[in-house]
């Protein structure tokens, strides 16, 4: 796994941040546009020449590879390239993920346009997907390790509609490295989703205690 620390202060982040989430932002308005616009073949045309000139001036520097996930000095992981809840990601919803006092995690989320599936309907590959995540990031906070999905079972109850929904996940139980986990997705009437998983927290990773004794040790550090 990578253990990359960021150079950035937790200040510098904060502004980095401030700048990029509404570019992102931005971006995700762009394709929920392109999906549903009815304007003509000129104005598209128009507009995919603006776009390749935006993606032309933002290749001038870039990143090889993906984003990764560096830590701050704090070890806080920085996942803003994720799928899930990237805040450099436009594909990303985003998640935004809450942990509740009782170790469930949980995050409302409303899915437009490019998310769908069937006519009007979430797609279930998007459901699972968000589920995922939010079950890794439940284990993980909880046990302060990443875990990583070993098997994924999903439930489809009912059709998901587009729109506002509510999800939560929570650990029910751990065998060793192995990590028991379920997750659901509800809409106004209920859930419409459920899945299970067994997440794997990786053999050479430092356990809970000596994570908790190397923050306490960089909190005190100057930064
Ligand atoms: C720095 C500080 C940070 C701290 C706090 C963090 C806060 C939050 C931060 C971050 C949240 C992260 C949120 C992520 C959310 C997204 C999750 C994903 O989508 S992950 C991508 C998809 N998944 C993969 O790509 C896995 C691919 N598979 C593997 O890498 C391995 O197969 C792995 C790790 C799953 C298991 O490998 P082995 O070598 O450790 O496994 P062996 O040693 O053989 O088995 C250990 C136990 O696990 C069981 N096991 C192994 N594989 C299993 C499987 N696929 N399903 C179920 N059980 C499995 C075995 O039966 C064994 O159990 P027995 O001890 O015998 O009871």
């Amino acid at each position: 796994m990578d253990f990359r620390l960021t150079d950035m202060t937790d200040e510098e982040i904060a502004q980095d941040l401030s700048v990029v989430e509404p570019l992102t932002d931005s971006v995700r308005d762009l394709i929920d546009a392109v999906i549903r616009t009815e304007v003509d073949a000129e104005h598209l045309i128009a507009a995919r020449e603006q776009i390749e000139a935006v993606v032309a001036s933002l290749r001038a520097e870039q990143k090889p590879g993906s984003y990764g996930v560096p830590f701050t000095k704090k070890l806080h992981g920085m996942p803003y390239g994720n799928a899930a809840v990237g805040k450099r990601n436009a594909i990303a919803p985003p998640l935004e993920i809450e942990h509740q006092a009782d170790g469930s995690a949980t995050s409302k989320v409303v899915l437009g346009a490019a998310y769908e599936g069937p006519a009007g309907l979430v797609h279930g590959g998007i459901s699972a997907m968000l589920l995922d995540q939010l079950l890794g990031e439940a284990v993980s906070r909880q046990h302060g390790i990443p875990c990583f999905t070993g098997t994924l079972t999903m439930t489809y109850l009912r059709p998901t509609p587009l729109g506002a929904l509510r999800l939560r996940a929570e650990t029910t139980g751990n065998s060793g490295r192995k990590y028991f986990v379920r997750a659901e997705i509800c809409d106004a009437d209920g859930p419409t989703v459920t899945a299970e998983a067994i997440m794997v927290a990786p053999a050479n990773f430092p356990r809970h205690e000596e994570l908790q004794r190397l923050r306490a040790q960089l909190a005190e550090a100057p930064e």
